[in-house]
């Protein structure tokens, strides 16, 4: 059948897509941004769609940058199809995955996925070669951890919401001391200065894989935003999972290097996960 539009079509503006297209389904889940539900688009393509909810997101630059980001195209990315800009709420429509969010998918398959590192690890890799295309794209994601990746069928894995983070206008969320900032997936200069940068989206990477190998605990487990804090300043990391090979484990410590420019790039990272993932499967 056709395949799925890479944006909206040939509407007006190729990012804004029609409501009179979509025809909404059941929820899959919601929080602080609003509702996100399965549609069809044109009848026959599976879409998300996530009704922002008035008041969280700055919305007329995030349409502004839908135009960029429709643009960013790559099998490990969840695909932007468009927006439904013309009414209130915004619509944000998106490819839809299957299987829901990696971090729920790690913990309802715990028990299969914890003696199977090869299918690990190659969750990990496909991550990693989605934020390999976004950083070579000049392109920050802001909040990369396995709750904003999502698994399709045949265990393929995609980062979804990049970028997303510089719209929520919620301020819980976005400065670091807030009480919803992603604390346990952010680098000592996020939390010093909030600066943001690929090498930032490497650390929060090194954290992804940690979640990936302990099939979806919370990192640090129940310590308070202001413990981990103190940890990672004084250069305290994660320890290894238990099911994770040692060999994976020096790569996580590699994202966790205290100074920016001593963390690898997610090119570099890439090269060396298939290495590895070649010599153990
Ligand atoms: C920031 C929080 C946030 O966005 N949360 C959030 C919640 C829900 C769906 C999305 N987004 C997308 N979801 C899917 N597929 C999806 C499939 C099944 C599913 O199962 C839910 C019940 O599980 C038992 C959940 C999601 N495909 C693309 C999305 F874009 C984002």
């Amino acid at each position: 059948d056709r395949p799925a539009p890479a944006t909206a079509g040939l509407s007006h503006d190729k990012w804004e897509i029609d409501h009179d297209d979509l025809m909404l389904l059941e929820e899959l889940g919601s929080g602080q941004f609003g509702v996100v539900r399965r549609g069809k688009w044109r009848g026959s393509i599976d879409v998300a769609v996530k009704m922002m909810k008035e008041g969280t997101m700055s919305e007329d630059d995030f349409i502004e940058e839908a135009k960029v980001m429709t643009k960013l195209q790559h099998t490990n990315l969840v695909q932007l199809y468009g927006v439904c800009s013309k009414n209130r709420p915004i619509f944000i429509v998106t490819e839809y995955m299957r299987y829901g969010s990696l971090l729920n998918h790690l913990r309802r398959h715990e028990q299969s996925l914890s003696s199977n590192q090869g299918l690990l690890l190659d969750m990990c890799i496909q991550v990693c070669k989605g934020m390999a295309y976004l950083e070579r794209h000049n392109y920050i994601h802001r909040d990369l951890a396995a709750r904003n990746c999502l698994v399709g069928t045949d265990n393929i894995v995609k980062v979804a919401d990049f970028g997303l983070a510089r719209y929520v206008l919620d301020d819980q969320y976005t400065s670091s001391g807030g009480s919803k900032f992603p604390i346990k997936w952010a680098p000592p200069e996020v939390l010093n200065y909030t600066r943001f940068s690929s090498k930032s989206d490497i650390w929060a990477y090194g954290v992804l894989m940690w979640e990936v190998f302990s099939c979806g605990k919370m990192p640090y487990g129940r310590l308070k935003n202001a413990e981990v804090v103190e940890r990672v300043q004084k250069g305290l990391i994660l320890e290894k999972p238990k099911a994770c090979y040692k060999e994976v484990y020096d790569v996580m410590r590699k994202c966790w290097a205290h100074l920016p420019e001593n963390r690898p790039s997610f090119k570099v990272l890439k090269e060396t996960l298939v290495g590895i993932s070649q010599r153990i499967v």
